[in-house]
């Protein structure tokens, strides 16, 4: 039965892949809530010894003298606990604008192919593309034109793309832990194949080292803070917007930021950010990132978590295996009802499960006296019966099978729920361990609930109501408790 199905991560790869839907940039959304304890010192993204303030004002004066903020400016870029924010410089309205950024100043695939190096960059994924502009004008120093905001970027980010090996051994037994290792031997092969086929062949447009670790920070940059899917645009860096923090508490669904036109005579576009909430003077102006991103995402795009259940899943694969010699009429079924051969269930703390997750796996699990039901008659109406328990040994099989599953996963933590709830009680983690124990407790959380579903489910199989009974009672063959009437025979 080990093949029936199998729990496995499900990682989004927003830009390797280009498969994220999600009309809104990577990291920025809508809205959302919970407090966040201990928010991350500044010591975690700038290196001590370069205090930020100096080429804060740098930045600030580079912005100025393109017109792009003045001192009538509602914010300013200020150090702040999650390392640099906006700061607001008197008291702002909800739903008033805070900054707005012409596209010239955005940095994205057009910027680079219309830059020194687009010649040699068209045939790459946008992101890799963007990726090598960033590190060459880090590289470039005082040459480059964007050094001012190259400077204010940090050296790295608490995403678990960052993490050394004793970090992530934190994560042991997590999908976090496999989905990180996974991004990170993508990326890794994206730079292996960017190093051969363009690096070392340009010596005279990349003169300097490029290292693995130049080629992380700068996936780590644009993981953090692009946006994607954006006016068209498939990823987009743009320089100030890209300091604002996110807080946990701001939920309203509207989005803060639109692009729009800069004026009646102007083409050009522009980036306008919103305040989603009254702010006070002096007070840091926040948006919710993401209000869809499971604590594994923001963990992985920008390196912190939240506690709110909502944000706490684990990601559940089903697969049809092709040896089932069932394989095609139950591929059929799944397909006729808009699933497919492998479907991930997220399953979300304190929710219900997936509507179509119990049908699925009944349809999994039917053989021997059950196949009868894949026979093509049934086709249309399969998928109806599979919504209620099938067969007591169909039900039992998927009670099996996911408790077994559930417990091999809880097996491969290196905690328990009650130790990690201890930790996190002592409170003053690290930040990066804190980040673990919440990714690893919820996990866990989440597969001791389905473990419970199945486990209250497995009790009650013997007065479940099966295909057999509601069959004869729709034939009225069958009185109204599913006791057999004595003149009927087998059906
Ligand atoms: C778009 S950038 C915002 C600017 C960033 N704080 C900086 O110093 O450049 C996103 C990054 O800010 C930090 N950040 C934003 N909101 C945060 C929060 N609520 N808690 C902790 N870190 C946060 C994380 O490092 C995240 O990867």
């Amino acid at each position: 039965m080990a093949t029936l199905f199998s729990f496995s991560p499900t990682p989004t790869f927003a830009y390797l892949s280009q498969s994220n839907h999600n009309k809104n940039p990577n990291f920025f959304s809508s809205t959302q809530s919970l407090s966040f304890k201990k928010p991350l010192s500044i010591k975690c993204f700038r290196s001590p010894e370069n205090d930020p303030a100096p080429a804060v004002q740098k930045f600030w004066g580079w912005l100025s003298d393109k017109g792009i903020v003045s001192a009538k400016s509602p914010i300013k870029p200020s150090i702040v606990p999650e390392g640099l924010g906006l700061v607001a410089q008197r008291d702002i309205g909800k739903n008033e604008v805070v900054l707005e950024v012409p596209k010239r100043f955005w940095i994205n695939p057009d910027t680079v192919l219309a830059s020194e190096i687009g010649s040699v960059c068209s045939g790459l994924k946008p992101w890799v593309s963007v990726a090598l502009f960033l590190i060459r004008e880090k590289k470039l120093g005082d040459d480059s034109s964007w050094k001012p905001y190259i400077d204010i970027l940090p050296e790295f980010t608490n995403s678990t793309i960052f993490w050394s090996e004793q970090e992530l051994s934190q994560l042991q037994g997590s999908q976090l832990l496999n989905t990180t290792l996974g991004v990170k031997e993508l990326v890794a092969n994206e730079f292996a194949k960017l190093e051969e086929e363009v690096i070392l062949c340009h010596k005279k447009l990349f003169p300097f080292p490029i290292t693995i670790d130049d080629f992380f920070w700068a996936f780590g940059m644009l993981r953090s803070r692009a946006f994607t899917h954006l006016e068209g645009q498939s990823l987009v860096l743009i320089p100030l917007a890209d300091l604002i923090n996110h807080s946990p508490s701001i939920t309203a669904e509207d989005f803060a930021w639109e692009v729009k036109g800069a004026g009646l005579f102007s083409r050009e576009l522009l980036f306008s950010l919103r305040n989603p909430i009254p702010v006070k003077a002096g007070d840091q102006v926040l948006i919710q990132y993401d209000l869809r991103k499971k604590n594994a995402e923001l963990a992985l795009d920008y390196g912190f978590v939240e506690s709110r259940p909502e944000r706490h899943t684990y990601t559940l694969t089903l697969e049809i295996p092709e040896s089932d010699p069932f394989f095609g009429d139950k591929l059929d079924v799944a397909e006729t009802n808009g699933l497919g051969e492998v479907v991930y269930f997220d399953i979300i703390l304190d929710q219900p499960l997936p509507p179509t997750m119990l049908p699925y796996l009944r349809l999994l699990a039917i053989g021997g006296t059950d196949a009868f039901i894949l026979e093509s008659i049934f086709r249309n109406s399969v998928w109806g019966h599979l919504q209620l328990p099938f067969s007591r040994a169909n039900e039992e099989l998927i009670c099996r099978v996911i408790r077994d599953t559930c417990k091999s996963a809880l097996s491969g933590y290196s905690t328990t729920i009650e130790q990690d709830e201890k930790l996190l009680d002592e409170g003053n983690l690290d930040p990066r361990l804190e980040i673990a124990v919440r990714i690893r407790l919820g996990e866990k959380k989440v597969l001791q609930q389905v473990d419970g579903i199945f486990r209250e489910r497995e009790m009650e199989l013997g007065v479940l109501e099966y295909y057999q009974e509601r069959r004869l009672k729709d034939l009225g063959l069958c009185g109204a408790q599913g006791e057999k009437l004595p003149w009927i025979g087998e059906v």
